[in-house]
């Protein structure tokens, strides 16, 4: 079975353990990349009966050496590593979710070079990661896999001082320096480690026993900011951090841990599950602009909704105006939510092409691209659309449809980007 990476399969809940959040997803079909990447397109041998319902017995999922297990084995769970992937890779979960595991491509670390960024206590956060030179945005910082892949039930639910010594055997696993890195994150116990550092991962789609917690020693330095200036995706078990902005020398690079387009209420709230006070760049601004943010949260969730609505009734449906677009877009912006434009350009890009205004629709559709390339990824579901739109509105098939009768006169392609 050639077994492409979709939408919903395999698809990766992020971020940061369990707390549900935003989703990344991987598609198929790799795009031109200008920074070493890698194979979006995964081959997976045939792992289900011809109906597609029952798993191959256990014995066909025998992992091929350099990969060493199944050791130490709990019921189902055992432990498998290999010291060659990645920066060495230790996954204490099924032999199954192992073998899907071992076919995913696990790429020599990349990203940008060592030097561009340092490590330094920041007041407050712990230590944090700081720029060394201008990192200009669309930059890929990290591209890395986890030196530690846990299956969640094993991670919640096995005897505490049992799981210690097995995660102590995962880490004797690795390679030194891995180690190292894994035992200087954040952490008392390595059961500690795991909770305060790990991202969510999905091996197996939907399957029984999909989600991991997966450790990234070095991406565990990124501190959280509730406008963070770096946006991460994961697909295929790769997790890539990406600058969404120009970020300059001395400024300290963020990712957010949570959604972040809520009032600072419940941002901090949810930021508290993680057992933390945030101290962020947003969370501490003085009571009056903190109250002004959380109005135009509100102004944001009420134009998308109302754009929403709209767009729900068809192409042509009555409301729409062309300047809800922009003022999205400029609300987005006023809020520094540079890592979440790529659904906001894109909208405001649709809506301009309706109403004919081709200067708007061309900019924004541009920006759109950009923007959904770095959030999602090359394959991302609307980036076609959006090049198509900015190359040649007219032909686009929201082109003018506000403007010609009020109804809807949807063009050549039907399966375009509408308004997502
Ligand atoms: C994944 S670690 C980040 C790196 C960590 N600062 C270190 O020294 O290794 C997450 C921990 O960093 C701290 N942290 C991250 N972002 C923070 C923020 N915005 N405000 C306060 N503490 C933060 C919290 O202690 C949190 O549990």
């Amino acid at each position: 079975l050639s077994h492409h990476v979709e939408e919903a399969k395999h698809c990766s809940w992020s971020p940061l353990l369990g707390r549900q959040d935003q989703l990344t997803c991987a598609a198929p079909r790799p795009k031109e990349q200008t920074q070493p990447t890698v194979d979006w397109k995964v081959e997976i041998p045939e792992l289900w009966d011809e109906h597609g319902e029952r798993y191959l017995p256990p014995k066909a999922y025998k992992l091929a050496p350099p990969w060493v297990g199944p050791e130490q084995c709990f019921t189902e769970f055992c432990l498998f590593s290999n010291r060659d992937a990645g920066q060495g890779m230790a996954l204490v979960t099924t032999a199954r979710n192992a073998y899907l595991t071992a076919h995913y491509p696990a790429p020599p670390a990349s990203g940008v070079e060592p030097t561009a960024f340092y490590e330094e206590e920041v007041p407050g956060k712990g230590i944090g990661l700081i720029a060394n030179r201008k990192i200009r945005k669309g930059e890929i910082i990290m591209q890395r896999v986890p030196a530690l892949l846990i299956q969640d039930t094993v991670h919640m639910d096995l005897d505490p001082e049992v799981r210690e010594q097995l995660y102590q055997t995962a880490v004797d696993r690795l390679p030194e320096a891995t180690q190292e890195r894994f035992l200087r994150q954040m952490g008392n116990t390595l059961f500690d480690k795991v909770e305060k550092n790990a991202f969510r991962m999905f091996v197996d789609g939907d399957h029984k026993h999909s989600l991991h917690l997966g450790v990234l020693p070095e991406v565990s330095r990124f501190n959280h900011d509730c406008r963070p200036n770096v946006h991460y995706r994961i697909a295929n078990l790769t997790h890539t951090t990406i600058a969404v902005r120009d970020i300059l020398p001395g400024e300290e690079l963020t990712i957010s841990y949570i959604y972040p387009q809520v009032p600072k209420s419940e941002r901090q709230s949810r930021l508290r599950e993680w057992g933390f006070v945030c101290t962020c760049s947003q969370c501490t601004l003085p009571p009056s602009e903190s109250s002004a943010s959380d109005n135009r949260i509100r102004q944001i969730k009420q134009l998308e909704e109302e754009i929403e609505a709209i767009m729900a009734r068809g192409p042509g449906g009555e409301g729409l105006r062309p300047e809800m677009g922009g003022k999205l877009v400029e609300l987005y912006l006023q809020e520094r939510l540079h890592a979440y434009l790529g659904p906001t350009y894109t909208r405001a890009a649709l809506i301009y092409s309706m109403f004919g205004n081709e200067q708007r629709a061309r900019e924004y559709a541009r920006e759109a691209v950009g923007a959904l390339e770095r959030e999602v990824g090359p394959h991302a579901r609307d980036l076609e659309s959006m090049r198509r739109l900015a190359e040649d509105p007219r032909g686009h098939w929201s082109w003018g449809i506000k403007v010609t009768s009020g109804r809807a006169e949807v063009g050549r392609n039907k399966t375009d980007a509408r308004g997502k």
